[in-house]
Parts: structure tokens; C-alpha cells; sequence
């Protein structure tokens, strides 16, 4: 089913961010939310995941199984990668598995602790996570943020790679990451 949004008002005190806002976002689809700062990209993720209400308007079609990337990677930082990811799989997802996927976007140390990570290894452990959380909609947050140009490259691949046919969205205020994947796009306008 595709999601439906339709006529969403949402204001911060005085502070008007989304002002009658609609969309149609395709079931199977990567679509890219795409405005500039302060134009309520998040607003509007978590708004669709369900952690923010809107004050006006309807959201239709939102999957129950959720996974996410948060622009903060929200890691168990005394788990290392390995646990971390496996926590949100079922039981037929190995170790092994999990190291592979980890492994093919640069993380080749599975037994430290993430809190001894880079931010931008930390963002892929929690890209991983989402990945292969049994889950029927995918939200990612700016999720290539902060990665140096070869791992962006190389995680864009994966991501586009380990999404295909399913529903994902996708916030980021990039134009190229959205020219560089096969995606629909939402573009939002400048609030600010
Ligand atoms: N909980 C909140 N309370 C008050 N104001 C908020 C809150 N959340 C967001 N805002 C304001 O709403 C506006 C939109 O914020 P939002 O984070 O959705 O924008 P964005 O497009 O995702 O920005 P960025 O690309 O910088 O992450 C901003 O002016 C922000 O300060």
C-alpha cells in the first residue's frame, strides 16, 4: 500500500514548519525527502514514524515494523557491532551474516566496544542495524552525514544495494545523494 499524506499543519509555538504539506510515498520505493535546513525534514520523518503528532492532517499506510536511522546512531555503546545489529534480527540471521554486511562497508573490528568508534563508523553500525531489522519500512535520517567521500560512495551502494523492493525513506539536503540513487524525491520547501 502506498503512505498518503495529506493536508499536514505542524507549528512550534509561533513557529509555523509545515503549513498543509501532501505526499504520496510508493510502497517498495527508496523516496528522498530533500529540502534545506530548518525546512522540517525530521518533523516530517517523525511524523511518518509515528514519535511526533501533527496538528493537523492525516498519514495513511505507515507499516508497523519499523526500523530507523536517527541523526543520532543511537548505539548500545558498551555492545560491539556484532550485538548491536543483532539485537533487532530474527534467529535466522547469523553472526557471521551480520559480520559480512558489516565488514563489505568497512567495519572490520567486531569486538570493541562502539563507544571506541568514529562517529562515521558508529553511522554505520546503525545503518547495518536498520538494514536487517525485520522491518517493512526503513527511515533514514541524513544517514550518509559526516562520512568521508569514498565511505559515502561506498555506503550510498550498499544502502541502495540491501533496500531494493522495499520501502524506505530517505531524509537528507543533498542533491547529489539523491541524482546518485534510484529514487523517488519529495522536495520541501525553505521555512527558515
Ligand atoms: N521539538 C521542537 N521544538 C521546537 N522547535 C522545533 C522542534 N523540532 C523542530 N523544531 C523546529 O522546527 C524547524 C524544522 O526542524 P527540522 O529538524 O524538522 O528541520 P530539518 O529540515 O530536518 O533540518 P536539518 O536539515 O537541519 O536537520 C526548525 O526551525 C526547528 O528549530
Amino acid at each position: 500500500m502506498d503512505i498518503k499524506v495529506t493536508g499536514i499543519r505542524k507549528s512550534f509555538g509561533d513557529k509555523n514548519v509545515l503549513d498543509g504539506f501532501d505526499a504520496v510515498i510508493k510502497e517498495n520505493r527508496l523516496t528522498c525527502i530533500m529540502g534545506p535546513s530548518g525546512c522540517g525534514k525530521t518533523t516530517l520523518l517523525y511524523m511518518l514514524m509515528g514519535l511526533e503528532p501533527q496538528d493537523e492532517g492525516t498519514i495513511y499506510g505507515i507499516p508497523d515494523k519499523k526500523s530507523a536511522v536517527f541523526q543520532e546512531d543511537r548505539l548500545c555503546e558498551s555492545f560491539n557491532a556484532v550485538s548491536n545489529v543483532r539485537m533487532v534480527c530474527g534467529k535466522g540471521m547469523t553472526d557471521s551474516v551480520i559480520a559480512n554486511h558489516l565488514q563489505s562497508i568497512g567495519i572490520v573490528d567486531l569486538t570493541q566496544p562502539v563507544r571506541e568508534f568514529s562517529g562515521g563508523m558508529k553511522r554505520r553500525v546503525a545503518i547495518v542495524r536498520a538494514i536487517l531489522a525485520k522491518s517493512d519500512i526503513l527511515f533514514l535520517d541524513e544517514p550518509f552525514k559526516g562520512l568521508d567521500d569514498d565511505t559515502k560512495s561506498l555506503v550510498m551502494e550498499y544502502v541502495a544495494e540491501n533496500t531494493r523492493n522495499r520501502t524506505v525513506i530517505l531524509v537528507t539536503h543533498s542533491l547529489d545523494e539523491v541524482r546518485a540513487l534510484d529514487c523517488d524525491m519529495i522536495l520541501m520547501g525553505e521555512k527558515e
